[in-house]
Order: C-alpha cells, then structure tokens, then sequence
C-alpha cells in the first residue's frame, strides 16, 4: 500500500484492492522534495513527499494542472534529479533503476520514429541494451500480440491510429520486460470510447504480465477504474494531499462505472482535490 502523510486502512478481504502483505516495496520515497531554479523565482514543483508504492500495485498520481504529477513521474524514472530527499526504487537509487531498464515510460504522446515501422520502433530499447535478435524478435510478436496489433508489424506510425500508435508505445514499453511501469497520462490525447478500450486494455495487461504501473491521469473516473491506490495531489507547492486505497475489486469492468461503490470512491477524491482549494 502506498503510504503518505495520512496512512490508508487496509482491508481484510482479499477481493479489495490489495494484493497481499507479502508485497515488496517498489518504490519508497523519502521527504523529496523538487525547486526549479528559474528567473523569475523558484518553483517548489514538489515538497516533501512520502511515498511507499508495493510491487503489483496499479498507483494514480491525481490532481490540478501544475501539482507536480509528471515531475514525481519523472524523478522516479531519474529524468530529474530531486533537491533533496531520498528515493529507492525496487531498493536501489533512480539512476541504478534507469541504467538498469527496470522500468518502461510511456508518454503523453506516442513518440514513436516516423521513418521507423512499428517492429522497429519497439526494437529500438532492445537495440540499445544489446538484445540478441532472436530475442527482439520473439519479445516484439508477443507484445505486439498482447496491444492487438499482430497484424501491423511492418506498418509506420503514421498508418496507424491515435489509439494503435499509444498501444504501439506501450507494446514498446514492455518489450524490454520491466518489472514497473511509469505512464504518463497514456490516453489523454484519445476519444472517450478508444479510453474506454485502452483502459481495459491496460488492465488486462497489468493483470496479466504482474508488473507495478504508476499513472499520472486528470481524470477521476479513469483513477477509480484503474487503481488499486489514489495518490490525490495538490499544487504550489506540488504536495500529496492524501492517499487512497481503492475498496474496488483488482480487475474492474466498465459496468462497475454504474455502481454505487464506483461513485461513492469518485466523490471521495473529488472532495480531496476541492479540499484545501485544490482545484483551480
Ligand atoms: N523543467 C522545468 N523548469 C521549470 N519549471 C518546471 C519544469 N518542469 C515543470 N515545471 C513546473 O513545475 C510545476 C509542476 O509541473 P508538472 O508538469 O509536474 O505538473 P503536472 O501536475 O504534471 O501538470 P499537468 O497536469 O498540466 O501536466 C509547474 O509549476 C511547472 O510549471
């Protein structure tokens, strides 16, 4: 269970969100805080966070434009480096992880290589940490297959759709195996209706491969569909407000968004982010 200022409950039936006691810690974050130096003043874009993510965990960083949810995203990938605090993550430093390809980012956009096609493009980590061919090749047609996209190998990225170009990126993302995932607000550019696919897309993925997902989302119902934990931010300065850990079931299904106990989790993190003005 993630734990921050406010420590969650936890539950005894093992239909809840939690997957077990036995979890490890994936990432453990220690009073970090994160200033960015500029001209016309510092920015505090994150203050003194605490953090504990367990491995299988499916964990959302929620809140208002400018709370730091990409940054938190970015200094666990070790794409900015923290002012102060501590962060491990699966028991080693941010740098260690990233030289270590423990993990895969998926980002707002695709960024795919346009003269690249897509078994190339997610040939490309593989290429990079020195992948046997045979090895690249067996890993592309099993996650191809796994984002429904056997039938596109060849195909460049332009040929596809929004929504086959984001599948393209995770496809990518975990050819290399990684134990966790870091997406970066994966489907906010896409229709609600290919959200919808690509949400319980990612769910079975998540379920299927075991891996920790970190998701940074603006939507509310997208945080209660997904996750097994609520991270409810806050900005200037960007802090956590509060820790939710879900009541839901781990595998959820679009027709839960009609449940009471859907809606009664949405409302309980609108009311944190209107908490403290939260929303602007
Ligand atoms: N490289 C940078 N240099 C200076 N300030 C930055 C930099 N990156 C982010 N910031 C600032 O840090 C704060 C947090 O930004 P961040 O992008 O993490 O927020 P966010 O919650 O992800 O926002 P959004 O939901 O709009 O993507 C903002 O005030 C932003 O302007």
């Amino acid at each position: 269970m993630p734990v921050a200022q406010q420590p969650t409950t936890l539950s005894n039936s093992d239909q809840l969100a939690t997957k077990s006691k036995s979890q490890r810690e994936m990432i453990n974050i220690d009073n970090l805080s994160l200033i960015f130096p500029s001209k016309d003043g510092d920015v505090h874009a994150l203050s003194d966070i605490n953090l504990t993510i367990k491995s299988g965990d499916f964990v959302s960083f929620i809140g208002p434009s400018g709370c730091g949810k990409t940054t938190l995203l970015r200094v666990i990938a070790d794409l900015e480096r923290p002012t102060s605090g501590t962060l491990k993550v699966n028991g080693t430093d941010a740098e260690d992880a990233r030289l270590n390809r423990l993990y895969g980012y998926v980002f707002q956009a695709p960024a795919l290589l346009p003269w690249r096609n897509i078994e190339q493009n997610c040939a490309l980590p593989m290429e990079i940490s020195k992948q046997s061919k045979e090895h690249q090749s067996n890993q592309i047609d099993k996650y191809l297959k796994m984002v429904g996209l056997q039938d596109f190998h060849k195909k460049f990225p332009w040929q596809l759709s929004g929504g086959m170009q984001q599948r393209a990126s995770i496809a990518r993302a975990l050819c290399l195996n990684p134990d966790l995932l870091l997406m970066d607000e994966p489907f906010g550019a896409l229709d609600e209706i290919t959200r919808d696919h690509m949400n319980m897309e990612l769910l079975r993925i998540w379920s299927e491969t075991q891996k920790t997902v970190v998701f940074v989302t603006h939507s509310i119902d997208e945080a209660v569909l997904l996750s097994t934990h609520i991270v409810v931010m806050s900005p200037r300065p960007g802090r956590i407000m509060k820790v939710i850990e879900s009541p839901l079931p781990r595998l959820k299904t679009l027709a839960l968004r009609d449940q009471p106990e859907f809606h009664a989790l949405a409302s309980e993190i609108r009311s944190a982010l209107a908490h403290e003005h939260a929303i602007d």
